[in-house]
């Protein structure tokens, strides 16, 4: 099996403050990993670290081997939250905007989103409600045929239905070997779907664990599991 994300020795600090520190991860290519931890853990920072958007960092971070951030640009889909674009324009302009941007953008795959989503391309992007809105970010991101995908807290916002379309959706639609790195607060809804979870905790990955060993060796669910991990009454890796 391939690695489709491998993380050595990163640190990366904001403003002279450490953010992530230490941080070791490989991901097999075609999982679907949860990743989690509190606010403020760094799941975000992560994201942008490996979508090549966070930059300064030291250490190493290659996508499907490649660590060049153009190159990491072209595999990686992230949910980006859409705020470099004017919130006067139109949503059919913004989805023209991906099919230029991204050669790997299906048109096709984005209708099939938009319609059981059902996204309205006239309406401005300043029109949106935050749940449309979080429903066209996640959309667009599944709309290409990336190898990683970075969904980050995509369903804060989007009602249980659609969640549970999405959810099931992201199963069916994911290609074979592409992998999925997906932050959430629910975790419950996204366990069913979850091959892996990786936790940060302390400014680093505290534990990755697959779903199948949390149940066989700790006879646990991924949420259970979860908790007892940052009561720090479950041991880690
Ligand atoms: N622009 C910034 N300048 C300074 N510190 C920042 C900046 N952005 C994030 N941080 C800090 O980095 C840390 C990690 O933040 P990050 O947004 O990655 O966490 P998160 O796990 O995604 O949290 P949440 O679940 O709340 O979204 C936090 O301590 C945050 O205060």
């Amino acid at each position: 099996m391939t690695n489709s994300i491998e993380i050595k020795n990163l640190n990366y600090r904001k403003n002279m403050k450490p953010i992530l520190s230490n941080v070791n991860l490989t991901i097999a290519s075609g999982k679907i990993v949860g990743l989690l931890g509190e606010n403020g853990a760094g799941k975000t920072t992560l994201m942008r670290l490996i979508a090549g958007v966070a930059k300064g960092y030291q250490g190493q971070i290659s996508v499907v081997d490649e660590s060049k951030i153009a190159a990491k640009k072209a595999i990686v889909s992230f949910s980006e939250q859409l705020s470099g674009f004017n919130q006067n324009m139109k949503i059919e302009r913004i989805v023209r905007f991906y099919e230029d941007v991204y050669p790997d953008f299906s048109e096709d795959k984005y209708n099939q989103m938009a319609g059981f989503l059902q996204i309205n391309e006239d309406q401005k992007l300043s029109q949106l409600s935050k749940g449309m809105r979080e429903k066209l970010i996640i959309g667009l991101a599944l709309s290409r045929r990336a190898k990683v995908y970075l969904l980050d807290e995509p369903f804060g916002g989007i009602d249980s239905m659609s969640r549970k379309k999405i959810i099931n959706s992201i199963i069916r639609w994911k290609p074979d070997n592409a992998t999925i790195l997906i932050s959430d607060h629910y975790v419950s809804e996204i366990a069913s779907v979850l091959d892996e979870i990786v936790i940060i905790k302390d400014k680093t990955v505290f534990a990755q664990k697959s779903t199948e060993e949390i149940r066989e060796k700790f006879g646990e669910g991924i949420e259970e599991y979860y908790e007892k991990v940052y009561e720090g009454t479950e041991l880690h890796d």
